[in-house]
């Protein structure tokens, strides 16, 4: 069980980052459901009150200085901005440093409850941080862009193209990358536009996606959350009880110096073709994943957190888990061990030209590198995913994340003053 609030989500996000920061390391973490409780649990024992009136849900504080960026490891908010912007033509590694140092500090206020510094404009007065996260990432342009081309990781170069891709271009990529996420929509707004405001000048928004998952609260006990289509989604995510969590996850010892401790991002705008979906039966649904509707349990057997057996077979003899049932297909045991940290959520922008909703996953995944990760786990899925047919790709970024910032200082400090 855990606190997860958002589609692709599961028993990692609930993990408290004060657990990992303070050194405990994922064999300290008591299990998924221990994690998840301490995340908020703590959060907001130790907030400090929010504005008079702001409930336990407001009080939610998460730190934004620490080795870890925040927005990576803790509970999905309800809502979330994804921006992309890009350094204007003059700007370079100068502005970049002065824009990333605002950025940080306004970020660290806002977290901690506290009025902007600069264009505070009342729209999230009266409420508390409301667990708000605010993350960076740069993208592989801005290495160029910035005079910091001999910085630029190899594992950032930029993702090759998959079959059936349908990508906007104008939409996808983007020099930095900025996740907002919060458990209220004005807070999360409010750090959007100073943040927006603080970048006039230094640079432009290239492209804002919004999205949302549960809030925390409505269910009657936490559980994991589920995406458009109705399914479980966040199951099988890495955990940070497991040994080998921070190696899938955060950069190792290969990775440039500035990047260490930090992570790599992909972002996937994909729509689901929800009026082809939902002409399915409930059954067949389930065998296009291979998780049961009602509670994520695996065809193979058991509940929702029993390993799902890829040779388990029906009474006659066919899979249990279809060969291309989603999660087979993705399975790290199809691929190589590859894994990444599933952390997505839902959209819906309204209805497209056709009537069919532009709804769909703003799938994210943190992984220690991209290569190793989402690279052949999607083009495995490209070739022989039974989901793949209810869904279209149609934005795409990767981002490399640095570590978070100590306090006084500022996210991606070391590449721009080392
Ligand atoms: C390239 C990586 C992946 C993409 C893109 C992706 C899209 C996508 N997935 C769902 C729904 C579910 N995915 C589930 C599991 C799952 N998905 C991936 C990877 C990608 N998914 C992995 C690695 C896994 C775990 C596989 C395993 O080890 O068992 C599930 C099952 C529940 C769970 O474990 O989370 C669902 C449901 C959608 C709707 C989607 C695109 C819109
Ligand atoms: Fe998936």
């Amino acid at each position: 069980m855990n606190s997860t609030t958002g589609p692709g989500a599961g028993t990692a996000a609930g993990f408290s980052r004060r657990a990992l920061l303070g050194g405990a390391g994922a064999g300290l973490v008591a299990g998924a459901a221990g994690g998840a409780v301490l995340g908020r649990a703590t959060a907001a024992a130790s907030a400090p009150a929010g504005p008079a009136g702001s409930g336990a849900l407001g009080a939610g504080q998460v730190p934004f200085h620490g080795p870890r960026q925040a927005g990576i490891v803790e509970p999905q908010q309800a809502r979330v901005h994804l921006a992309a912007f890009d350094l204007v033509p003059g700007a370079g590694r100068a502005e970049l440093r002065t824009l990333l140092r605002r950025w940080s500090g306004t970020s660290a206020r806002l977290g901690r409850g506290e009025p902007a510094d600069e264009y505070e404009s009342r729209i999230a007065a009266d409420a508390g941080p409301c667990s708000l996260t605010v993350t960076f990432g740069f993208g592989p342009t801005l290495f160029d862009r910035a005079g910091l081309a001999e910085h630029r990781p190899r594992a950032l170069d930029p993702l090759p193209d998959f079959p059936e891709d349908a990508l906007d271009r104008a939409r996808s990529d983007g020099d930095l990358w900025v996740q907002i996420g919060a458990d209220d929509a004005l807070v999360a707004f409010n750090a959007l536009r100073v943040l927006q405001r603080q970048a006039a000048g230094t640079a432009t928004q290239r492209w804002q996606m919004t999205g949302f998952g549960r809030t925390p609260g409505a269910t009657a006990r936490p559980v994991t959350g589920r995406n458009l289509m109705g399914q479980v989604d966040g199951t099988n995510n890495p955990r940070p009880q497991d040994q080998d969590f921070a190696a899938k996850v955060f950069c190792g010892a290969d990775e440039p110096d500035w990047l260490a401790g930090g992570s790599y991002v992909v972002l996937r705008r994909i729509r689901m073709l929800l009026d082809n979906w939902e002409n399915l039966s409930e059954d067949r649904q389930e065998r296009v994943i291979g998780r049961r509707k009602s509670d994520g349990a695996p065809l193979s057997g058991g509940g929702e957190h029993t390993a799902v057996d890829l040779a388990a077979q029906n009474a006659d003899g066919t899979l249990a888990v279809p060969a291309d049932a989603h999660v087979r297909v993705a399975a790290p045991a199809s691929n190589g061990g590859a894994a990444m940290l599933r952390r997505g959520f839902s959209y819906h922008d309204g209805m497209l030209p056709d009537g069919s909703p532009d709804a769909g996953l703003l799938f994210l995944a943190f992984q220690a590198d991209p290569r190793r990760g989402f690279v052949p786990v999607q083009r495995k899925l490209s070739r022989g995913d039974g989901l793949s047919r209810f869904l279209r790709h149609e934005a795409s970024g990767l981002y490399a994340v640095p570590p978070g910032a100590p306090e006084g200082g500022y996210v991606g400090q070391a590449l721009l003053e080392g």
